[in-house]
């Protein structure tokens, strides 16, 4: 497999006095109220937290996909809240790799185009030879001309995990990697992403499924915008029990989210 390290003493990822409103019909939703982070190279993070507490705008601002409202996020050392739009669409090509709960796979490309795709975006020629092997890295050497239709779900994401780290990207974002998926799949690609931590790649990932999020090494919890909690060393029934508390409270106080103006 491809090396993923990085100098373990820096940080991939900060997040400072992150804010991100919308204007909503009945008034302004505060979806992130004032979050901090530092994610360590290396590290495989795991966002959880109830329906609606903001997990999505997190990771998509934090990926540069959505500009928050108020904050900092820093990619190392470069602030991606001063770049206009075209330099934040480069540093997502060339610094970031993206994997979709959908997987997002152009159906008329093979699966070897397809894991190419952001280099050719980015200008820049695939080496055959490292595509392959990618692609031998996620056990789908045998599959490189097939079209993304005629393999199973779980497949799928592999071609996507194999197209996120092809521009050897300093963090992966995954957003609900395996909900899409049967839970063997699942358990695959939860090992994959896993793997990759281990070989020093930087993951940071949004799920719903305690199971898939004790394979990460760190737990966040998010509750109304903020971040409530952490997890070190999580399993899948201490993730499940923090999150039944969590969502208990959600439902005790749904409104509190809605600022009405
Ligand atoms: N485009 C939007 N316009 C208005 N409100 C939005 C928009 N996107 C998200 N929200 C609101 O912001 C809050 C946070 O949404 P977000 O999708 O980040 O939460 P989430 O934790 O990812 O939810 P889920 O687990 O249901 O996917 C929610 O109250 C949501 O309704």
């Amino acid at each position: 497999m491809t090396a993923f390290l990085h100098s373990p003493r820096t940080v991939a990822l900060t997040v400072r006095g992150l804010e991100c409103t919308y204007a909503g019909s009945a008034g302004t939703v505060h979806a992130l109220r004032g979050v901090d982070l530092d994610l360590p190279h290396g590290s495989f993070t795991a966002i959880m937290g109830p329906s609606g507490s903001g997990k999505s705008t997190l990771l998509h601002c934090a990926a540069g996909l959505q500009r928050p409202t108020g904050g900092q996020i820093l990619l190392g050392d470069t602030s991606i809240a001063g770049l206009d739009e075209s330099d934040l669409t480069r540093l997502r090509r060339t610094r970031l790799g993206f994997v979709f709960q959908s997987f997002n796979l152009l159906p008329a490309l093979t699966v070897i185009d397809n894991v190419e795709l952001p280099l050719r975006l980015d200008g820049r020629r695939a080496q055959r030879s490292e595509s392959l092997a990618l692609l031998s890295a996620v056990g789908l050497g045998h599959r490189v001309r097939h079209r993304p239709a005629e393999l199973s779900g779980g497949q799928q994401q592999r071609v996507a995990i194999a197209r996120a780290l092809i521009t050897h990207p300093e963090i992966v974002f995954a957003d609900e990697p395996t909900g899409a998926l049967d839970l063997h799949s699942a358990r695959e690609v939860m090992q994959l992403l896993r793997r990759l931590a281990d070989q020093g790649q930087t993951v940071v990932m949004v799920t719903h499924d305690p199971t898939a999020a004790a394979v990460a090494d760190n737990v966040l919890f998010l509750a109304d915008g903020r971040i409530v909690d952490r997890l070190a060393a999580p399993t899948a029934s201490t993730v499940a029990g923090r999150m039944a508390e969590l969502v208990a409270l959600a439902d005790r106080g749904p409104e509190e989210r809605v600022d009405r103006c």
